[in-house]
């Protein structure tokens, strides 16, 4: 299976979850193991080009984003050997957290990590499945670095470039298909 073939795989959802959103749903390239090897194959390699730019530190923690950024996030940290870090939306993590409010389409919410599970002068990366304007991905990024941490990259499969997320992202973003 080609990269290409698990693009494909994206379906879209006219006027999803409400009228005038094209919804992007990625879900289907999980139903298939070969096309989530040929997409981790993918994303870690484009990471490895990223980070060698960079100096080539070692990269201690994948971070990613509820919900979809979880399925993601998990299989990139299994497969470059780093920590897996969820960062949810408030109220669902236990003990001490640190919360960013940001800006969603209809006024602010709140983004969670646990307090202590991500060091300072760790390298992190994030992932998500979809940069739309930018306003989760802005946040993780201000959680890791309010960790005293270093944001390598932030990688997505898709973005949606006309909504210029990437411009509120302070790390490189690699996203696999632009639409
Ligand atoms: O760039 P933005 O405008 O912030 O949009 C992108 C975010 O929107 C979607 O998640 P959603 O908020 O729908 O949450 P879910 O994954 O829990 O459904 C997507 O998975 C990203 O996390
Ligand atoms: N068009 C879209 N498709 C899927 N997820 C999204 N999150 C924000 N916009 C989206």
């Amino acid at each position: 299976m080609k990269f290409e073939d698990v693009i494909a795989m994206i379906r879209e959802y006219p006027d999803f979850p409400k009228k005038g959103i094209l919804f992007r749903d990625v879900l289907p390239i999980f139903r298939d193991p070969k096309a989530v090897e040929v997409l981790i194959d993918h994303l870690s390699e484009k990471l490895s080009e990223i980070n060698a730019k960079n100096g080539g530190s070692k990269i201690d923690v994948v971070v990613g984003a509820e919900a979809r950024g979880f399925i993601l996030g998990a299989l990139l940290a299994q497969r470059i050997g780093a920590a897996f870090v969820p960062v949810r939306k408030s109220g669902k993590l236990p003990g001490k957290v640190s919360s960013v409010v940001y800006e969603k389409e209809y006024g602010p919410d709140t983004m969670e990590v646990q307090y202590g599970s991500i060091q300072a002068n760790q390298n992190v990366v994030a992932i998500d499945d979809l940069l739309a304007t930018g306003g989760t991905a802005g946040a993780v990024e201000r959680l890791v670095m309010e960790q005293g941490a270093k944001i390598i990259a932030n990688l997505f499969i898709v973005e949606l470039v006309d909504l210029e997320g990437a411009k509120k992202l302070t790390a490189q973003v690699y996203s696999a298909y632009k639409c």
